[in-house]
């Protein structure tokens, strides 16, 4: 019957699910790497801070992140690289023009009432408020992810990571969900000027959307998502049969999940699912983007998360050494969100953190216990074991299709 079931008893059997995937830790022997040797770029400016602390759903969010990044002294772990504003044409490569110029005229625009109408066709309505910034705004926080992705075309490093970036929602001609310009697609279009593969991963709580749907005829971007997929859960796209149009069919992946999912369920399916990723497709390089909103203590009360899962996860897909561009999005209990980002940010450096956060600017808003560390939570997980074997098994099998049919593809063209 498919209901809750409790955590003890998916503990043991999911076990079985992933049997090759015990140590997730990244080995020693990929710190001997040179690239490894290179430290992770952090994309960071005091504006690009500023601006976006002004955003109404996450005010003062990314001063906090951060101020623990600094507070725990990862910065010196790291080469800090200021980001540059998106271009007009760089964001042209994805949006349409009308909605590009739309929103830089709202930059120039004073009274915003008159423009109300026509923001409604652009989606910019109640979950993407406009104001006059919004434009700057889009543009640096798109062009801090195109800043990252150059880096690691230039080699600069192995990794690089903007928390600032991560708006999976963003469509070619309208805003979503609190997104206006997709950074993460302008991201992948710049990583394709290099690599003929690129991998996307998207953790945050809601289905990544806005990049499924640039790509899902596309055959040199695979998508994975996996987030909560329920009746009137935004955007409700997602779904397990949802895996790509065309020629691009079977490189959408979509791992559907119901409230109060756990990390001892998240880690384990979401690992084997990259690993068959990994062995049909063989990336070049990776996008992952973390949004912390999948916590336990999150407003979106939907999973019950803790950063333990996004660290697993992100340790998993280091160990292959690609080029990867690690991205924020969302995260609404910001203490949290900072506790989870700095944790994958120490990962990306090789340091471990004391589990006591330091004094810093914002310590009080860590109390009472001052850790850094989240607890689980014990709300009822709605995932059952067999709901999660059937996911993971329809997930395995399109995957499975797609190294035939590439192979049966390659002979095509030799013969
Ligand atoms: O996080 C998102 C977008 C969430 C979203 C989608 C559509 C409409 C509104 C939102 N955002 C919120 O509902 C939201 C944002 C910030 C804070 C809150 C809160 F009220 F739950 F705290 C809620 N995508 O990864
Ligand atoms: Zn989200």
């Amino acid at each position: 019957s498919v209901g809750p079931c409790n955590a003890s008893q998916q503990r043991e059997d999911l076990s079985e699910l992933c049997p090759r995937i015990r140590d997730t830790t990244v080995s020693s022997k990929a710190q001997s790497d040179p690239d490894k040797q290179k430290k992770p770029v952090y994309i960071y400016s005091p504006e690009l801070i500023q601006r976006c602390d002004a955003m109404p759903k996450i005010i003062n969010r990314a001063s906090k992140v951060h101020t623990l990044i600094q507070a725990y002294g990862l910065l010196n772990s790291m080469q800090v690289v200021p980001p540059r504003s998106a271009t007009t044409e760089e964001m042209l490569g994805f949006h349409a023009e009308d909605y590009i110029q739309f929103l830089s005229l709202l930059g120039r625009q004073t009274d915003e009432e008159k423009l109300e109408e026509e923001s409604e066709q652009y989606g910019l309505t109640y979950d993407c408020p406009i104001n006059r910034h919004v434009y700057t705004y889009a543009a640096l926080t798109s062009g801090a992810s195109l800043r990252a992705a150059e880096c690691l075309m230039e080699g600069r490093s192995q990794v690089a990571v903007n928390w600032c970036g991560g708006w999976h929602h963003a469509k070619r001609d309208m805003a979503s969900g609190f997104c206006y310009i997709n950074d993460i697609v302008l991201a992948i279009l710049k990583l394709r000027e290099k690599y003929d593969r690129v991998l996307y991963v998207d953790l945050d709580v809601h289905h990544g959307d806005g990049v499924e749907e640039a790509f899902c005829a596309s055959t040199r971007v695979m998508t994975i998502s996996v987030h909560k997929y329920s009746p009137g859960f935004f955007p409700g796209s997602g779904g397990l049969d949802s895996i790509g149009v065309g020629k691009g069919r079977g490189y959408t992946v979509n791992i559907p999940l119901l409230e109060g999912a756990r990390d001892e369920e998240f880690v384990p399916l979401v690992c084997r699912v990259l690993h068959k990723a990994r062995e049909v497709f063989s990336p070049q390089a990776l996008v992952c983007q973390c949004g912390a909103d999948g916590l336990s203590g999150d407003p979106m009360d939907s999973f019950s998360l803790t950063p333990t899962a996004y660290s697993r996860c992100l340790q998993f897909m280091l160990q292959w050494r690609l080029p990867t561009l690690v991205l924020g999005g969302g995260g609404y209990n910001s203490p949290n969100t900072a506790r989870c980002w700095t944790r994958l940010t120490a990962i990306l450096c090789g340091h471990k953190l004391s589990s006591e956060v330091p004094d810093h600017k914002f310590f009080m808003s860590y109390g009472p216990d001052f850790e850094l560390n989240i607890s689980p939570g014990n709300r009822k997980n709605m995932n059952s074991k067999e709901a999660l074997r059937r996911i993971h098994n329809t997930i395995i099998e399109n995957l499975d299709k797609l190294k035939s049919s590439s192979s049966q593809q390659q002979e095509k063209t030799q013969s």
